[in-house]
């Protein structure tokens, strides 16, 4: 599996490469404590039962394991758990001289995820911001890579939110991908148009139905619908997981998963996150090409389809964004994202010093 153009720590893939949804056992994991640094022992989260759609007994465990408790103490935390994740997928940021020089001679092309990556997680999907400080690293990182917002939200709204007409987006799981608007020729895709009447009409019906559970919310995506349960109080879980199944039993052509406290219902088609890492590749004329480098920088499960299509690619970094272990297929890790800004600007300083490499070739707008 390891190939020259992967980038790999070290240690090599290693066992913590394996897919979510391949089963495994239920681990309690020490997590990293954002402010003590990287491998400081405070918290900690059960992995149980966190891996993709959930046979029905385990929907409560996945749902409380989709995302991991802020804050926990944990002085009995296993700490050998997370050395060694770390060993398997080591912080971008200490390995960024290894990172840089796989760069060097390639053209790189950044992807970023949104939601947990560019933005952190807070209780109100609406009012997800990106920093100022974030906006302005992804706007010189565009200046010296192309780069691409790869996000489960609408385009439209990821759009808002970044602010940047000089990217491409990739909305609803990679389902609408359009590039920089300044190019009205640029790329277009939206494999999943004919699902559009049909995602309107689940979307009324989620509503009505999850309208008598507090704190429920459903946010229409276009081509995918999310219903969050952030704020929906524990005890009820399992009644909202039940209203969601029912609605979905009608809709076959939909598939259901699970992302950081909510539910995803998507169209049931060959199409994700690493479908679209690909279609931009090829739209950028980088299909077959050896001396491409993409970097993948996310945090959900979505992600997932990404790392995935590098390590077959046997090209590029994928970079988890996470403060706990987690069966991963990505190579590194941040913790957050502020970690993931300090990346990028350093990215962006070591492409402007290597100024002759054939990493500072502009991106091509197409
Ligand atoms: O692919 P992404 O850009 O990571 O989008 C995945 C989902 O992100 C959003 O939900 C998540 O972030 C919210 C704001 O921080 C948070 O409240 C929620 O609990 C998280 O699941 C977005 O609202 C969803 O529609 C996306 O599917």
């Amino acid at each position: 599996m390891t190939s020259q153009d992967v980038v790999v720590p070290e240690m090599g893939i290693g066992a913590g490469a394996a897919m979510p949804g391949s089963g495994g056992t239920a681990g309690l994991f020490a997590c990293r404590s954002a402010a003590a640094g990287a491998m400081s022992m405070r918290q900690t989260y059960h992995l149980a039962a966190a891996r993709s759609a959930p046979a029905s007994c385990t929907w409560l465990e996945a749902m409380r394991a989709c995302s991991p408790p802020r804050s926990r103490g944990g002085a009995g935390a296993d700490v050998d758990e997370l050395s060694s994740w770390m060993r398997k997928h080591p912080s971008a940021l200490g390995k960024f001289e290894q990172i840089a020089g796989a760069c060097k001679g390639k053209k790189v092309v950044m992807f970023l995820d949104y939601d947990g990556t560019l933005s952190p997680i807070v209780a109100n999907p609406d009012a997800a911001y990106i920093t100022d400080a974030m906006r302005a690293a992804v706007r010189d990182v565009a200046k010296h890579f192309p780069t691409a917002i790869v996000s489960g939200r609408c385009r439209d709204k990821v759009h808002n939110f970044v602010g940047l007409s000089e990217l491409y987006y990739a909305g609803s799981h990679g389902m609408d991908i359009k590039g920089p608007t300044s190019n009205p020729e640029s790329v277009l895709c939206q494999p999943a148009s004919e699902f559009l009447p049909m995602i309107e009409e689940v979307y009324k019906v989620l509503v009505e139905k999850t309208k008598s559970t507090p704190g429920a919310m459903v946010e229409n995506n276009k081509f995918c619908l999310s219903v969050h349960f952030r704020c929906v109080d524990e005890k009820r879980w399992n009644f909202l997981a039940e209203q969601v199944k029912a609605v979905i039993k009608d809709y076959p052509m939909l598939k259901l998963t699970q992302g950081r406290k909510v539910f995803e219902l998507r169209p049931s088609i060959m199409w994700d996150k690493g479908k679209a890492l690909e279609f931009l590749l090829e739209s950028l004329g980088f299909a077959d090409c050896s001396d491409v480098l993409p970097v993948y920088i996310g945090d959900d499960r979505t992600d997932e389809d990404a790392f995935k299509v590098l390590r077959k690619r046997g090209q590029g970094v994928g970079i988890l964004v996470s403060k706990c272990p987690k069966e991963t297929s990505a190579s590194y890790s941040l913790q957050d994202p502020t970690e993931v800004m300090e990346f990028l600007l350093r990215l962006v300083e070591w492409n402007r010093k290597s100024s002759s490499s054939p990493a500072m070739l502009r991106p091509r707008v197409l």
